[in-house]
């Protein structure tokens, strides 16, 4: 299986990532970290705990990064999280305790402590952990297999018209990660807006009957309601499970070789992934962009997983 590490801040399409890549089998999940994004640091790591909990994530380091970005003030997504980052479902009362390191110590601990070429990393919420993480020990970037982060996008954007959330909430870290020489799949707005949860994905979800799909489906309802008022979406975009739907299978995502790098000075493009599609990408090129889902082969994966974990009691 392929070892990741998830850093995240959930946001009821990160609390689905984490899902599929505890119950994937080619997933070995060795940590959660959080990072604030979509909610305050403190909710979104309240909501890995409680993720955590009621999918039976045990036996790993759950550990709270930074509080804001590296630069730029705090910016949530509120309008779509809701107050708490995963409105919707009822929450358990957590029984996973948080690591007490930082999560850029619990990811340069994990890589520096595994072989060259084991660990890859997901980030699904702004790089701002990455970014500081590379800052602290750069040799993590030779260590480390790939970087596949669901954030930005070639020709779309969510929180401007030309920039993603993730990306826009701190251009700076994004700078950082997609500057260095490691290799990185961008799985953004044109690819994860593929991925929508339809009412036929949402029942084949509630068919399964445990209480994680039921979690889930809640999650998803709230999801859709946030979308159909605030983005004029009939179905979600479930962003985040893409990226990990991309490790556990590279077919289910076709990606392109080409140069992505990240507008820090416009006005009108701050946080932008501008990627150049002019010519075929050199072989020193170290970022692909994700095009193309695999629709039914995605949302199989998210309900074999949900299968695979059965009951939590
Ligand atoms: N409107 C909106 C804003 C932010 C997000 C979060 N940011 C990414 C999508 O932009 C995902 O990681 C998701 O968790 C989703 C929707
Ligand atoms: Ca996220």
């Amino acid at each position: 299986p392929r070892k990741i590490i998830l850093d995240c801040d959930p946001g009821h399409d990160d609390a689905v990532a984490m899902i599929l890549a505890h119950g994937s089998p080619a997933i070995d999940l060795l940590a959660v970290t959080t990072v604030a994004g979509n909610q305050t640091l403190e909710k979104v790591t309240a909501n890995a705990l409680a993720v955590g909990t009621i999918a039976g994530i045990t036996g790993i380091p759950f550990a709270a990064g930074c509080a804001r970005p590296l630069v730029r003030e705090v910016e949530t997504a509120a309008e779509v999280h809701g107050d708490s980052g995963m409105d919707g479902p009822q929450q358990p009362v957590p029984t996973i305790e948080l690591d007490p390191r930082h999560a850029v110590d619990v990811i340069i601990d994990l890589v520096m402590s595994h072989e060259p070429g084991e660990i890859t990393l997901v980030p699904t919420g702004a790089l701002t952990n990455i970014a500081l993480a590379v800052r602290k020990e750069p040799r993590i970037v030779s260590r480390v297999r790939e970087v596949v982060l669901m954030g930005g996008g070639y020709h779309t954007g969510n929180w401007s018209a030309v920039a993603e959330f993730n990306i826009k909430v701190d251009p700076e870290a994004a700078h950082i990660v997609f500057n260095e020489s490691w290799p990185v799949v961008m799985v953004g707005l044109d690819l994860t807006h593929q991925a929508l949860a339809t009412t036929e994905v949402v029942q084949s979800i509630e068919k399964i009957g445990t209480g994680p799909a039921k979690f889930v489906r809640e999650l998803m309802d709230f999801f859709a309601q946030a979308y159909r008022d605030h983005q004029g979406f009939d179905a979600p975009p479930v962003h985040d499970p893409c990226a990990v739907a991309y490790v556990i299978d590279p077919q289910i995502v076709r990606t392109v070789k080409a140069p992505v790098n990240v507008e820090l000075r416009g006005d009108l493009t701050l946080g932008m992934t501008v990627t150049d599609f002019r010519s075929p990408a050199s072989e020193q090129c170290n970022t692909s962009v994700a095009v193309d889902l695999d629709h039914d082969g995605f949302w199989n994966l998210v309900t074999d997983a949900l299968q695979r974990i059965g009951e939590v009691t």
